[in-house]
């Protein structure tokens, strides 16, 4: 069986015309997985992030979302509509993916219970807090199960138990067959709970694999992720000069 979900191959992306802030950066999300895309400040994933969602005008190579798999985005900066509470943006998320009423009560009531949200269920999430904003990206996207989950920063607004939450999730979608692209520079946590890494600085490719096949590549067989990667990134640094 083909456990492919998605498929990309960037081969530039920028913001002007022949701008390139990202280069030649290629992987694969499959099911059930969960893929950190890790990198420093001003790297390039939410480029990359970017570029797989097709709202860059500047870039080139190709996005493949396989067997028409659906995602859900979860940006680090929520966006809402003003007017409507945070039920009616469940409920609108709900009848725009044609989600049967009574499924959709049951999930949805569950996530906002899970996420400890019930008490602001009929409030505006425009006067939320920002950890709280973030929650209701993530029960919408939740609610609605898509093939890909590209989750950008979650752990930075997040206290800890929605952290644990989220990650339960997570675990939970992954055995559905769901397969998670998620961009953070938390890379402990990253560490524990991701299946596969994809390494970005300058914006191009600077490792790619599992934990061990990271460690290999920096020469640190009991390294961090943390150290392995800087390790990486140092060697390139020595090798230019
Ligand atoms: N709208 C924009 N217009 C022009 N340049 C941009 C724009 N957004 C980002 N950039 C530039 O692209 C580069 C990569 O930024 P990007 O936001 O992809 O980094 P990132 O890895 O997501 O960083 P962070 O961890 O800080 O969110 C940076 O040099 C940044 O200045």
């Amino acid at each position: 069986m083909d456990n492919r979900l998605l498929e990309v191959a960037i081969e530039s992306a920028g913001y002007e015309e022949e701008s390139k802030i990202v280069e030649g950066i290629s992987f694969t999300i499959n099911r059930g997985e969960l893929v950190g895309l890790i990198g420093p400040n001003g790297a390039g994933k939410s480029t990359t992030i970017k570029s797989i969602l097709g709202i860059l005008q500047n870039s080139k190579g190709k996005i493949d979302f396989l067997s028409d798999s659906t995602y859900s985005y979860i940006p680090e900066r929520p966006v809402f509509y003003d007017e409507l509470t945070l039920w009616e943006h469940l409920d609108l998320a709900a009848s725009i993916m044609k989600i049967e009423e009574q499924d959709f009560k049951k999930r949805a009531e569950w996530l906002v219970d899970l996420f400890h949200m019930k008490k602001v269920i009929h409030k505006l999430p425009s006067t939320f807090s920002k950890g709280m904003q973030q929650k209701v990206m993530l029960i919408t996207a939740f609610l609605i199960q898509p093939d890909i989950y590209i989750i950008d920063e979650p752990f930075v607004g997040l206290d800890p138990m929605a952290m644990q939450e989220l990650l339960t999730l997570i675990e939970m979608e992954k055995e559905r067959g769901a397969g998670v692209l998620m961009c953070t520079h938390v890379l402990d946590t990253a560490e524990k709970v991701c299946d596969r890494f994809i390494l970005v600085a300058d914006g191009r490719l600077k490792a790619e694999g599992k934990l061990e096949e990271i460690r290999m590549q920096a020469g640190l067989p009991e390294g961090s992720l943390f150290n392995s990667f800087y390790h990486i990134l140092q060697d390139e640094i020595n090798d230019g000069n």
